[in-house]
């Protein structure tokens, strides 16, 4: 159940790369509950029209459009489509992103570059067309979900440095656009967040029940406990908060580096 207001979500329009599946599709549901319209847009077209069948099938509410992220001419459609279909855009959630594990003496270039494009430089690309066809003359809400790099992160060290540039683009963006009405932050999911489709690509559950040792309360994190701190940044109760970081890790950050081998 909703741990927010409706009232101040009420059609309010939201956009959400990879909204169809994990912490997106937690986000998509809980925008919905809250009386939002909801575009969500990622690759895969199968999984769009699942979601949308699942989560809204007789309504108009919610719309699914396919968008690579690293292909600035389909964000400039996916923008300019939704606001010709909806009107505006108040909120943009960019979730879509990963990465695959590897250790850095292992990362080639064509890898090392699609990760830092699909999770740095998409993100910028779809900040910087939603602000130039939309916010900067109407303002509006961007969260950006990162990882938590602020111990860096093995094995998955190409990611973690394209993260930490969304982390400090976010900062920059947060001054630059404040006085056209536009609030940025990032939420960075910690600890090890669950789903079917984040865990195929890791090849199934194990490697996140490992890391339930690293968690201070011996449980993984939520969808939905990522999509409550989505929502409250993007709400009016957190009308003046810019350019800050949320991590959602159930206190990891702070446990004792030791005790991860218990
Ligand atoms: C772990 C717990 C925490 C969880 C956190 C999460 O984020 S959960 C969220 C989890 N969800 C996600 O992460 C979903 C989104 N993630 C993805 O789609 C991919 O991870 C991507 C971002 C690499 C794009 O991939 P793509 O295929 O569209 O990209 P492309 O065709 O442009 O270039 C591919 C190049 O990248 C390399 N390479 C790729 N995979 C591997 C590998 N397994 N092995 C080795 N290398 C790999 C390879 O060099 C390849 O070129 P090659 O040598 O074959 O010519
Ligand atoms: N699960 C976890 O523990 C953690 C997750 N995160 C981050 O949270 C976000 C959501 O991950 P999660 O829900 O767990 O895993 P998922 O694999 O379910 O979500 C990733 C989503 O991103 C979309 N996506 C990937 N690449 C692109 C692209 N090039 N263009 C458009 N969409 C794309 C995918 O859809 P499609 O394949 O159809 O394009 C998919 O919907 C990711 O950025 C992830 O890195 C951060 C910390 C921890």
């Amino acid at each position: 159940m909703s741990v927010f207001r409706p009232l101040l979500f009420k059609n309010k329009v939201a956009l959400v790369t990879g909204g169809a599946t994990g912490i997106g599709k937690a986000i998509t549901e809980e925008l919905l509950s809250l009386g939002c319209k909801v575009v969500i847009a990622s690759r895969k077209e199968e999984r769009l029209k699942a979601t949308v069948q699942e989560l809204c099938p007789n309504s108009n509410r919610l719309r699914g459009k396919v968008c690579n992220i690293r292909k600035e001419d389909q964000i400039n459609t996916l923008i300019s489509s939704t606001l010709s279909e909806l009107g505006k855009i108040d909120y943009l959630v960019n979730n879509g992103g990963g990465q695959y594990l590897s250790p850095v003496a292992d990362i080639r270039l064509k890898g090392w570059d699609a990760v830092v494009e699909t999770n740095l430089t998409g993100t910028f690309l779809m900040c910087k067309e939603v602000y130039g066809q939309w916010m900067r003359e109407n303002g509006g809400v961007i969260v950006n979900i990162i990882l938590d790099t602020s111990r860096g992160i093995p094995m998955m060290a190409h990611s973690a440095a394209a993260r930490a540039g969304v982390d400090n683009l976010t900062k920059s963006l947060a001054v630059e656009w404040a006085a056209n009405g536009v609030r940025l932050n990032t939420v960075a999911p910690g600890g090890f967040i669950y789903s079917p489709t984040a865990a195929a690509n890791y090849g199934g559950r194990d490697v996140f029940e490992k890391a339930r040792v690293g968690i201070p309360a011996k449980r993984l994190g939520t969808t939905q406990e990522v999509a409550s701190a989505v929502c409250f940044l993007l709400s009016p109760g957190a009308s003046f908060i810019s350019g800050e970081t949320l991590k959602v890790d159930g206190g990891a950050n702070f446990f004792p580096s030791l005790d991860r081998s218990r």
